[in-house]
């Protein structure tokens, strides 16, 4: 049997900044082999998550333990502007123990993005490209994206995620993508890791999780018709709806008079997560 380690396993992951908390006692474990939508509302602590696992920044307290070479691509494009697209990939293999050229070109190719041009005359997108190909040529196994996607086009965005998946089935690495473009989480990630004021308050495998929730809608309630966790509640006058984490699927018959159970996307799970954690219960 192949037992494959964790891309990341966290414990009791803590950074504080004077007076801020942006990682609040973290503890998870994220698999090997695919990609993660990291999702959270500005200053949820995503940045700060990724930092530290690539060595960058020391947490206050907790432990974190990865399984290979990890590699960070930051909001802030690592260009140097007046170099040119061969310059960056020379700067990559220089900067490297391991690197492989042909990976680079390739994905700068399937771009078509000019190896003479320079970093500065290149558009907003076509650095992102740049950046992800000097990324890539680096061989990570945990790949740490955080929202260098969020340059390109929504047409551009979903090509740049079609070939990261591509480059996921070749290679096995693991990619940890950060986003707060939450409408457009579906397909993207096969795990799902939610942070919310520095906790995560939700992680697991976006099928599973897609499968255990769903929105029920019946006659004012205090509660639900049937077990699980309520997730999020909403109450009119006459109506109530709740978001429940369980064992029943949506399609599965409900033994309650006036009550419908509908199936939820992940957009909606992440939406009922952290209207709740924000503390908005919709009463
Ligand atoms: N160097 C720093 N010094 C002080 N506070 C910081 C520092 N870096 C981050 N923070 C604070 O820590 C919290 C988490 O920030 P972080 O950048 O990790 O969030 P984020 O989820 O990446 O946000 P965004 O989506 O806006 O990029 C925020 O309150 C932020 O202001």
């Amino acid at each position: 049997m192949i037992v494959t380690e964790p891309a990341l396993t966290v414990r009791g992951l803590t950074k504080k900044y004077r007076g801020v908390t942006a990682l609040d006692d973290c503890s998870f474990t994220l698999p090997a082999g695919g990609v993660i939508a990291l999702v959270g509302a500005n200053g949820a602590g995503k940045s700060t998550l990724m930092g530290i696992v690539s060595g960058m920044v020391r947490p206050t307290a907790g432990e974190y333990r990865t399984g290979g070479r990890v590699v960070l691509l930051s909001q802030d494009k690592p260009l140097y502007r007046t170099f040119s697209v061969a310059d960056m990939l020379d700067f990559g293999r220089h900067a490297n123990h391991v690197w492989d050229q042909r990976r680079a070109l390739g994905w700068l190719e399937r771009f078509g993005i000019p190896l003479d041009r320079r970093c500065d005359k290149l558009s907003g997108g076509q650095q992102a490209q740049v950046a992800l190909a000097v990324a890539l040529g680096a061989c990570p196994s945990l790949l740490l994206l955080d929202e260098p996607l969020a340059n390109l086009d929504p047409v551009a965005r979903k090509a740049v995620t079609g070939e990261l998946l591509g480059e996921v089935a070749e290679t096995g690495m693991t990619v940890l993508l950060s986003t707060h473009v939450v409408a457009e989480l579906a397909g993207v990630g096969d795990h799902l890791l939610l942070l919310s004021h520095g906790r995560n308050i939700l992680d697991g495998d976006a099928d599973d999780l897609l499968a255990q929730h769903l929105r029920l809608t019946g006659p004012r309630s205090e509660r639900p018709p049937v077990d699980g966790e309520v997730v999020h509640q909403t109450h009119t006058a006459r109506q109530s709806t709740f978001v429940v984490r369980g064992l029943l699927g949506a399609a599965t018959p409900l033994d309650a008079p006036g009550w419908t159970a509908h199936p939820v996307t992940l957009e909606d799970i992440v939406l009922a997560y952290l209207k709740t954690s924000l503390g908005e219960t919709g009463l």
